[in-house]
């Protein structure tokens, strides 16, 4: 056995990609720890390409050690396992990480050449993904001139230019006010419709896990504790009574009760109120 000191220095195992494949995240016996403190304790995990997923848990349950251990983001954790994930990921998070001195269109192409391999022009490609958030014609705004919710339909874009094969987004719309974040939701399901890159979501919000995804998994003491398919077709309405159960469920392995209360103190569960609906368009029916 390695020595501690060299065991505390030991890298995370990278994820292993699979180029011009479209391929699942794929993570076998996947561990991740700070120091003494195991965060993700052997978790196994397939998320078939184009599949939309989130992820629930309590604060600090994991979900972005996860998040960044796909990413291949995770260079102060130590870790085991194995991951297998597509070339192209884009990463999505809380705050756009838009850089102030340079303009929109230019941020949205941070990072990519000026042609692409099949010689398409950059340029226009960001053109087109500002275009497909609602952006068209700030291209040459400072990302300061735009709102929170500007600011992330910019960061969206910028995800899209490298045409995703996998699209992680850590609570990116965690910062926004409600309507605009019904509005984001209903952009997301848009854009994952058209481009359909694999989607795995981290998020706080149970209404935003069952009205987006296909499947939402729960993360509680390092492992998957949770993994439910939500079996209901789009568009979808927080009004949807079987979303209603689903979000139960959900509710009831945080330990959460529908009002909002931790269960451990509910004599009787009560009913989920329902919330403020909208509709969340998707051209595609699904079953
Ligand atoms: N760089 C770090 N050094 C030490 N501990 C860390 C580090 N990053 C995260 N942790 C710990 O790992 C645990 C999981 O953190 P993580 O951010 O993954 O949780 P989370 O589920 O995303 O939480 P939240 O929902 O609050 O964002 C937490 O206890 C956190 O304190």
């Amino acid at each position: 056995m390695a020595p501690i000191a060299e065991q505390l220095t030991r890298p995370a195992v990278r994820p292993a990609v699979h180029p011009g494949v479209r391929s699942a995240v794929r993570l076998t016996g996947l561990t991740r720890s700070f120091g003494e403190r195991t965060v993700l304790d052997g978790i196994d995990l397939e998320i078939p390409p184009g599949q939309f997923v989130a992820l629930l848990g309590h604060s600090g349950s994991g979900k972005s050690t996860l998040l960044r251990a796909v990413a291949g983001l995770d260079h102060d954790t130590v870790g085991d396992g194995q991951l297998v994930t597509p070339a192209r990921v884009s990463v999505v998070f809380q705050d756009s990480r838009l850089l102030p001195w340079r303009r929109v269109l230019d941020n949205v192409l941070l990072g990519t050449r000026k042609r692409d391999a099949d010689g398409r022009d950059a340029a226009a490609r960001g053109r087109a993904a500002l275009a497909e958030v609602g952006l068209a014609g700030r291209e040459n705004a400072w990302p300061g001139q735009l709102s929170g919710g500007e600011q992330q339909r910019a960061a969206l874009a910028r995800s899209l230019v490298p045409e995703p094969e996998l699209l992680l987004a850590d609570e990116p719309f965690g910062a926004l006010d409600a309507l605009t974040r019904i509005r984001m939701h209903t952009l997301l399901r848009e854009l994952w419709q058209r481009h359909h890159p694999t989607v795995l979501l981290v998020t706080h919000d149970v209404d935003e896990a069952v009205v987006l995804a296909d499947r939402v998994l729960v993360l509680d003491h390092g492992r998957i504790a949770v993994d439910l398919t939500i079996d209901r077709p789009h568009p979808r309405s927080y009004r949807d009574p079987q979303l209603g159960e689903y979000r139960e469920r959900l509710l009831a392995a945080l330990g959460v009760r529908p009002d909002g209360e931790p269960a451990s103190e509910a004599a009787q569960a009560a009913p989920a109120p329902a919330p403020a609906a909208e509709a969340v368009p998707d051209r595609r029916t699904e079953n």
